[in-house]
Formats: structure tokens, sequence, C-alpha cells
């Protein structure tokens, strides 16, 4: 039979079907179910289409589908061009996002094959008594199709649309900085708990700014770079696609600026872990299921956080305030382990998910566990260290614009000789006084001669140091 006809009873039909739903809800259920199920058998003898619903909430945790906001992606986008109602809402990140109205149907082509799209909405009496009894509304996007399409639709047709749904969502998202302090959200009449609270991910930084030795930085660059391109090698060898990554160095040397550089650098959200205020190891998994991909989950001073106290301490303080903050549960002691921890690395649960980097800072590499470091587990180590004459410069570009000096023979000279943080040499490469903003010649001087000074009244080295080494295994 001709497909123009076959296409127009399609959309009559899927038309019917849109009706039948709006109907539906002036039904008591009952006789609703009584009617779909002899009016489902008449037609299912000489109806030839194969319909497929897509529910949002699905699976026994009643997550979001991921199926469900792919679509919901590429409908937005292909709606655009055969749609007139469009259902606007603002997102987390107060950004209009437009999305196929309830009850409206878009027509997609695919390899001239035709399909239609509709948005349905079904809202039922909640069940068990209450007081205040409120619907509960469920949202679904239905596809139809002819039957004898059905090879093309399920192997091809519906793997375009998560694929492109999901890269639409991509490219539109904001990224995120994620903490575990756990809050409620009223979804749909019912309170949601989520692990994470996050908000938009905005640190500035990238691998420009970062002083450290150029060929250990581009090391880096590289082995971060092949990581996220390397999802079909994981995949043949049999391992999840996840690589982990410890920085280590004296306070001050860049190692949580460096982070937000390879967050930039890869295009990832960050999942800061506290992990003296996770309770126990079953909270840690809980956690980490909930991680999405295109991750780097984070935990900040390892060795504070593994003495498993709950009380850090640290010689600089800037983390010494109560870590549970309100929102979370009350915690007084952290009981996760050395083990829940290594399971959260390597174990089986690790796997779910994917393309993420776990990465560990500490001050004091030494006092880690050499379980928590062996190969296989932190697959790079990176040091971050004193500044040489080579950060500098990188410094002296960003903060003052400049590639040369009369004064940098000296600052070389001394820097060899003393120990200075990148944090350090920063602070002094900052106009001090308000009105001194700019990088004239005068205050490019004094910001030289103030870290000339400063070096001066460091401490001499005394031992060999490290230079920013990447050791990448
Ligand atoms: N290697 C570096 N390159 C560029 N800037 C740096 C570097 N190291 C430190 N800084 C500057 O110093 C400040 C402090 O650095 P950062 O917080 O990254 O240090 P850290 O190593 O994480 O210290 P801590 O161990 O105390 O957490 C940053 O704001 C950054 O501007
Ligand atoms: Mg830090």
């Amino acid at each position: 039979m001709d497909q123009g006809i076959w296409a127009g009873a399609g959309s009559a039909i899927a038309s019917i079907m849109f009706m039948w739903a709006m109907a539906s809800q002036f039904f008591p259920s009952q006789l609703e179910t009584h009617i779909y199920k002899y009016t489902s058998k008449l037609l299912r003898g000489f109806y030839p289409f194969i319909v497929i619903t897509f529910a949002e909430y699905s699976g026994e945790r009643l997550t979001r589908s991921e199926a469900y906001s792919a679509i919901q992606a590429y409908l937005g986008s292909s709606a655009a061009e055969n749609s007139t109602r469009f259902k606007a809402e603002m997102d987390r990140d107060e950004k209009i996002v437009l999305s196929m109205d309830e009850h409206e149907e878009v027509t997609d082509d695919f390899e001239g094959v035709k399909v239609w799209w509709t948005s349905t909405k079904t809202t039922t009496e909640s069940k068990g008594f209450s007081w205040y009894p409120a619907p509960e509304e469920k949202r679904y996007y239905r596809l139809t199709f002819h039957r004898s399409h059905r090879h093309l639709i399920h192997y091809s047709y519906l793997q375009h649309v998560i694929k492109q749904g999901n890269a639409i969502k991509i490219q539109k998202r904001r990224r995120k900085l994620y903490t575990n302090k756990s809050r409620y959200s009223q979804d749909n009449y019912s309170y949601t708990k989520h692990e994470w609270t996050h908000v938009p991910f905005e640190h500035p930084a990238t691998f420009d700014h970062i002083a450290m030795d150029p060929i250990k930085k581009q090391d880096l660059i590289k082995d971060l770079l092949t990581f996220r391109e390397s999802k079909d090698y994981y995949s043949r060898i049999g391992k999840p696609w996840k690589r982990g990554y410890l920085l280590f160095g004296p306070p001050g040397t860049g190692k949580s600026t460096l982070i937000a550089a390879m967050a930039n650098l890869l295009d990832y959200d960050v999942y800061d872990l506290e992990l003296t205020a996770v309770k126990d190891n079953t909270k840690l998994r809980k956690l980490l299921i909930e991680v999405t991909s295109k991750s780097i989950i984070l935990i900040e001073d390892i060795d504070c956080s593994l003495n498993l106290s709950g009380k850090r301490e640290r010689e600089h303080g800037e983390r010494k305030e109560k870590k549970d903050d309100g929102g979370g549960e009350e915690v007084d002691e952290s009981k996760v382990t050395l083990s829940g921890l290594l399971n959260f690395i390597d174990g089986l649960w690790s796997a779910s998910g994917s393309e993420r980097l776990i990465v560990f800072t500490t001050n004091y590499v030494d006092k880690l566990d050499p379980a928590l470091i062996r190969r296989g587990r932190m697959d790079a180590h990176v040091e971050l260290s004193y500044c040489t004459f080579q950060g500098f410069k990188v410094l002296a570009r960003n903060y003052l614009g400049i590639e040369d000096h009369a004064l940098f023979g000296e600052i070389e000279g001394l820097m060899d000789k003393k120990n200075i943080t990148p944090a350090d040499v920063a602070e002094n490469l900052m106009p001090k006084a308000k009105g001194l903003q700019g990088t004239g010649n005068g205050q490019v001087e004094a910001c030289l001669r103030d870290l000339v000074q400063a070096l001066e009244d460091c401490e001499q080295v005394l031992k060999g140091r490290g230079t920013n080494l990447v050791e990448v295994r």
C-alpha cells in the first residue's frame, strides 16, 4: 500500500491516541481499563503500527530516565521545525528551555521513513489514603511507526535519537561543581533526596595560567586528552573508563588550581567529595552511583581524610571549619575505611558510570598508605613543587603581561636558592594599592622588587627539590 496513505493513517491514529489520552482523564479508571482492553484487542488485528512509550521516571529508584531526557533534547531541537506549541521551563541555571508541549505531535523523517512523536501526560489520583489527595502526573513520549520499519527504528533510529539528544544536552549544559551536602527537593508532590548539591562551575583557570615545567605540562595535557578519546581502548582491554591522578606538593603550589584547569580542558563536572562528611562505606557507595559521567571526583587532602577520625587538621587551616554545616546528616565521626575507599576507586561499584577522573590531593605524599597510590589505582602522580624560574615566567606573563625585564636575572639567581611557592610569587605580582591597577612600567618594577624582597626573606633551600615532576604511569 502507498506510504502516503499509511503516513496519513498513522498520523490520524496518533492523533486519536492523544485525544484518547486527554479524554481518559475524564473517565473513571475502571471503565477506562475496560475500554482500553477491548479497543486495543479490536485494533490489534488491523493496526499496522508499533507504539513505543518512554516514561520520564523509571526503574526501581525512580530516577529520571536518561532516554527520556535525551529524547526531550532531541525533540526540543527538531520540534522547533514543525511544532507550533512549546512549553517553556527554566532550568536550575536560570536558562529558558523549550520543549514539546503536552499532547503535541511532531513528525520526524529518518532515511526516508516517517515516524510520529507525541508527548503525553497522565494524571492519576494517588493511591492510599491521604487527607489531601494529590494527583500524580506522569509524562511520556510515544513513538509511533509502521511495523515494516521495526528493524530500522530499533537498531538505527533510536540510537540516532539518543546520540543526537545526548550531544545536544552536553552542548547546552553548564558545568557543575558538586559537593556531598545532601538536600531535598520537591518533585511531583514528593520529596526526593539528592546526595549531592551543586552550583555552576565557573573557575576560570586554564593550563595557560599554571606555572609548572612546560614539558611536564604538555605531558599532562596529552595524557588527559588521550584519556578522553579512549573509550574504545578501555572497553577493548576490559577496564572501566576511568583514571586516577594523585597531585601532591606543599600548600600553595597550585593543586586546586590545576584541577580547575583539568576540568576546563576536558569540559567535565567536578564532584568535590568531602570524605569526612561521609558517614560510612554504604553512604560512600550511594554517593558514587549518583556521579554522572564526564566528571572529576575530587578528594582533597586525602591524608587528612584518611585518618578516619572525622577531624581534619591542616597546617594552614583554610578547611578547618565544621564539616557538616547544615543540610546533611549530623556526622560526628566518619566510618569510611581504607578498604571502603579502595572499593570506591576500583571495586565493582566504581565501574558504574564511565569517563571519569578520580583525583586525590595531598601535602604529604609519604603519609599515604601505599595501597592507595599503588600502580593501577592512581595512574599518574603529579608533583607540584616550589616555583622555578620557568614557572615564574608564566606568572609574570599572566599577571604583568611581560616576557622579560632587567630584574629577571636577579630573580632567576634567587629562585635557584630559595623555596617560594607559586602562590607567594603570584601574591607579589599583584598590584597592592588601589589606583595602581594596570601594568605600567612603574607598577611592573614595583611588583618585581617586592618579589625580590620576598625571595630574600625566604628560607634557603637545604636539599635538592623536584621540579613539577609529572610521572605519568
Ligand atoms: N602552579 C601555579 N600556577 C599558577 N598559579 C598558582 C600556582 N600555584 C598556586 N597558584 C596561585 O596560588 C593560589 C593558591 O593555589 P592553590 O589553591 O591551587 O594551591 P594548593 O596547592 O591547592 O594549596 P593547598 O595545598 O593549600 O590546597 C591560587 O589562587 C593560584 O592563583
Ligand atoms: Mg588546594
